[in-house]
């Protein structure tokens, strides 16, 4: 089991095991591109569970599957077999539409290729996601300002992209993917384009958020962030090699859960 310096130190549990209910869970997931004899299986029979509070670090070599993991998790894309849940919801069940509005509403992603809107200011930026969502320009600015609070960019609320450092930057990425009710933390390499200072700086927002209760998946090809982590899970050829304590099944919320009537314990939104 690898379990991270920081992750020990935040977490006095002999075990490591996360004890929130499960938000994500993963379970016989393959992904296939392609058909005949150019097909790529990208993802084999893959079981995951990422529970809130927990922070899951997913290496592997280049090619492994990682990024296709993350957007199966995501609802970026679907499986080719096998089920995703998020909460209640079966990702892999529900319509492209569905799907879109699901992970609008409860899935933060921060991709090394930040994505920023260069003409809209930091507040813009990360106001925007809430505003698509329905959220009222005065509203979604106020959770804006707060989410750049959080991250330490208070006073930089409107500048634009071009007058931040990289690392601001990728602050401003990381309020925009945290900003509002969202649960689910999906960050690929976030660290990848910045120096080894500011690095430690975004991993300490995202093992923020998880230990506020958010659940996180993060992609990495360094041990040492991966370090900030609750347990990390290796992939080689799209299948886990390797894979520190999963815990039990018996509090999952999907299976016969799934569909239920009543509310969700894992959103608020
Ligand atoms: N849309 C696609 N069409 C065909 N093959 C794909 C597609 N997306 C991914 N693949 C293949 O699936 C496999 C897994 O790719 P993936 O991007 O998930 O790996 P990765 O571990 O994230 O790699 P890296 O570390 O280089 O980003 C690779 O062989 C890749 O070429």
């Amino acid at each position: 089991m690898t379990r991270g310096r920081r992750a020990a130190e935040r977490e006095p549990s002999p075990d490591g095991a996360a004890t929130g209910p499960v938000l994500l869970a993963l379970a016989g997931v393959s992904r296939v591109h392609g058909t005949g004899p150019t097909a790529v299986h990208a993802l084999d029979d893959v079981d995951l569970r990422v529970r809130m509070g927990e922070l899951v670090a997913v290496m592997g070599p280049s090619g492994s599957g990682k990024s296709t993991l993350l957007n199966l998790a995501g609802g970026l894309d679907t499986p080719t077999s096998g089920r995703v849940t998020l909460g209640r919801d079966v990702l892999s069940d529900v319509s492209a539409t569905e799907r879109a509005a699901l992970r609008r509403r409860r899935v933060g992603y921060v991709f090394q290729d930040l994505n920023l809107i260069p003409a809209l200011t930091a507040a813009e930026n990360v106001a925007l996601p809430r505003e698509l969502d329905g959220v009222r320009a005065r509203a979604a600015r106020k959770e804006a300002l707060a989410a750049l609070d959080d991250v330490g960019l208070a006073d930089l609320a409107d500048r634009f992209p071009e007058e931040m450092s990289g690392g601001q930057q990728q602050r401003v990425a990381i309020a925009r993917a945290l900003v509002g009710p969202r649960r689910l933390v999906l960050a690929d390499e976030p660290t990848g384009a910045l120096d080894s200072h500011t690095g430690e700086a975004v991993m300490r927002l995202l093992r923020a958020r998880v230990d506020a209760g958010a659940a996180g998946l993060l992609v990495t090809h360094e041990p040492r962030f991966a370090a900030w982590a609750d347990r990390t899970v290796y992939l080689r050829d799209g299948v886990v090699v390797d894979a520190s304590r999963d815990d039990d099944a018996e509090d999952l919320l999907v299976g016969a859960a799934a569909g239920a009537a009543g509310e969700d314990p894992t959103w608020d939104d």
